[in-house]
């Protein structure tokens, strides 16, 4: 479990955080989300203790992460932007790891088959892909097995093989009882691995939900509904109290009424429906609804500049 109470951290005059609190709880996948310099980074940093911060607390199963006895035990992290230049193969670099934390030699085998490294660990990591790296940064992060884990754009730079590879990763370790946190500007890929959402702009929280509530609050409550009954079906939902909107052919927006209840009226009055299909925002309309006004880096053209764009560009993931 990570807390953060009253959490802030400023750079000069400027504001990274700005008093956020949340808390991200075991057993399932909590998204990180917010715009280029929202302040994700910065907070994934005060929580591994690899920043201070300006006030506020922080803790990660009760405690600051330094105070940890062993705090590579309690969280293992995939922080962005860290390319490892080294000559070493990735089995050897993951063995270093391994002596210096007390870590058993076996385990470095486990990890690397867990991450799909096994044909290129003996490889050097300074002539690893991109995708290999982020493969070998969450190698790092699982290494200790650790109840804990944060992980700042892990599908950074990987193919949909992947992609998919990660989302289940993290969902079976979240099932297996432990606590992931990550971020992500991959809506469509957040959409199907967060159960849970934190969404900062400018350094403040804007929303601490379910991702079914983050969606539904932006959804329109409207349902499309397709007959071959088309103008009986519009009397007959108008009479039970539907408004109904943009009626064309292939078929028409019913508001007011509940899907179920247009079901059960049009089986009633004998007319037949080939869709019935609730009207649901996709996770990146709600998220650009919500966050347009909090965008740091919007040009005059509404172009993200170069540079600032999703997706932080990294050589090689690492491990905190
Ligand atoms: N060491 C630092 N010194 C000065 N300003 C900093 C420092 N680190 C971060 N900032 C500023 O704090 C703000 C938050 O940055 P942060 O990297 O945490 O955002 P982010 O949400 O992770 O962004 P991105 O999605 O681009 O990775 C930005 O305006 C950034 O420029």
């Amino acid at each position: 479990m990570i807390q953060a109470s009253h959490l802030s951290k400023h750079y000069g005059d400027k504001i990274a955080v700005n008093d956020v609190s949340f808390t991200v709880r075991p057993g399932i996948v909590t998204g990180f989300l917010g715009p280029n310099g929202a302040g994700k980074s910065t907070t994934m940093r005060l929580i591994l203790g690899l920043d201070a911060p300006s006030s506020g607390t922080v803790t990660v199963n009760g405690k600051p992460f330094a105070q940890h006895r062993r705090p590579l035990h309690e969280v293992g992290a995939l922080l962005e932007a860290r390319a490892i230049h080294t000559g070493r193969s990735a089995r050897n670099h993951l063995r270093a790891m391994a002596a210096t934390t007390g870590i058993a030699r076996s385990r470095v085998e486990d990890v690397i088959d867990m991450v799909g490294l096994h044909d290129v660990a003996g490889k050097r990591v300074g002539a690893f892909s991109l995708g290999m790296g982020q493969r070998l940064g969450i190698a790092s992060a699982l290494l200790a097995d650790p109840q804990t884990l944060i992980l700042d754009e892990p599908v950074n730079g990987l193919d949909p093989d992947g992609v998919r590879w990660i989302r289940n990763l993290l969902k079976q370790l979240a099932a297996e009882g432990r606590t992931v946190f990550l971020s992500s500007h991959l809506m469509s890929e957040m959409a199907v691995t967060a159960d849970h959402v934190i969404v900062v702009g400018q350094g403040t929280l804007l929303r601490d939900q379910s991702m079914a509530e983050f969606i539904a609050a932006a959804s329109s409550a409207a349902v499309f509904v397709r007959s071959p009954q088309l103008p009986e079906l519009v009397g007959e939902l108008q009479r039970r109290g539907g408004v109904v909107e943009d009626v064309s052919r292939d078929g028409v927006r019913v508001r007011q009424l509940t899907s179920d209840d247009i079901g059960t009226f049009a089986a009633q009055a004998s007319i037949t429906l080939y869709e019935l299909s609730p009207e649901e925002a996709s996770l990146e309309e709600a998220y650009m609804a919500l966050t347009e006004s909090s965008l740091d880096y919007r040009s005059i053209d509404g172009r993200i500049p170069a540079g600032a764009a999703s997706g932080t560009a990294t050589e090689e993931g690492t491990a905190a």
